[in-house]
């Protein structure tokens, strides 16, 4: 049994909903997880009409689910990682062109780690000359307080791996102020933060009070945290500040600011890109209807308010899927 298949026949009974795509080779499951909200309408993003063959339902419910409801959560599952990256490509350019439209401005937040590798499409044909790069504005989910060429620097791996590939105005590139402290790091990331909404360029929810970003590309670690928020840490409750910092991180390097909940929650779109074995165990938790525990796994926390989450996954990373 494919993967795909096996995800689907686990899934029946919670009315997911299996399409299959033909090209890339994609599997697309929206995902019930939890009772997190869902809303009804036309999915707005028609990430590739070519890449995307009609739903298929899995049983009667599905199918109703599928003609009526817009799905707020949605699992892309793909053979290779090749297919992965040119679907975040198009995922992102389509975003860039709709968000810059509505708005004069398309703000992309970044991860560090794996996440710049499953970007670099954006910065080949078609998209090189097809994106309106003087639109963009990017900003980092987290940072690690280094000078920003340290090899630890999430600003240089984003730098070496995508921005210097690509013509974004380099004002309009947000690395954090590497010679301050991390707390002074964090509250000088926030006053900027501030500005950029004051001068438009940043969104405001409405129904938050948080800055809304339109986009987020984020990576998730095999522990299922996501920016700096890290399984147990106290960090992962900060509900007021928009970004703060850390001085023990389990991951090195130990010091680092990151956007708290509120922020990532209150995004237009998130896209979840999670490839390799190494990572199941934390996309079985967080894709399973099932409370295994009282404990929520930061990316488990992450919910958006009034936006769309879309998880960009491997088979070896939702391997243990049917076995919910
Ligand atoms: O600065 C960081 O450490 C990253 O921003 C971090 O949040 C990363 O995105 C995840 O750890 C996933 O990293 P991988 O995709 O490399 O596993």
């Amino acid at each position: 049994m494919s993967v795909s298949a096996a995800v689907a026949a686990a899934s029946t009974s919670r009315t997911l909903v299996l399409a299959r795509h033909r090209s890339p080779p994609a599997s697309r499951v929206a995902a019930t997880s939890r009772g997190r909200p869902f809303s009804s309408g036309p999915h707005p993003l028609a990430v590739s009409p070519a890449t995307r063959a009609p739903a298929m339902a899995t049983d009667g419910a599905a199918a109703a689910a599928a003609a009526g409801s817009k799905k707020k959560k949605e699992v892309l599952i793909f053979d290779a990682e090749e297919d992965l990256a040119v679907s975040l490509a198009k995922y992102t350019a389509e975003l860039s062109a709709k968000l810059a439209a509505e708005r004069g401005a398309f703000t992309v937040v970044l991860s560090g780690g794996s996440l710049i590798k499953n970007i670099r499409k954006l910065a080949e044909p078609p998209y090189l000359d097809s994106v309106d790069w003087s639109k963009w504005h990017v900003f980092w989910v987290d940072e690690r307080v280094v000078p920003k060429d340290h090899e630890d620097s999430n600003y240089k791996l984003a730098l070496d791996g995508f921005l210097s590939k690509v013509p974004i105005p380099t004002g309009q590139v947000y690395a954090i102020n590497d010679a301050l402290s991390a707390e002074g790091a964090a509250d000088d990331y926030e006053t900027c933060l501030k500005q950029l909404v004051k001068n438009g360029v940043i969104a405001m929810s409405q129904s938050t009070g948080f800055p809304r970003f339109d986009v987020m590309l984020l990576g998730m670690g095999p522990d299922g945290h996501i920016a700096s928020l890290f399984p147990g840490h106290p960090l992962v409750n900060e509900n007021k500040k928009w970004v703060t910092y850390i001085k023990d991180s389990p991951k090195p390097p130990p010091e680092r600011i990151t956007f708290t909940f509120p922020v990532i929650n209150s995004s237009a779109y998130v896209a979840m890109v999670v490839t390799g074995a190494g990572k199941a165990g934390a996309v079985q938790k967080a894709l399973s209807d099932k409370q295994t525990s009282s404990d929520l796994l930061p990316v488990e926390m992450a919910v958006l308010q009034d936006g769309e989450f879309t998880w960009f996954t491997d088979k070896p990373a939702v391997s243990m899927l049917q076995n919910k």
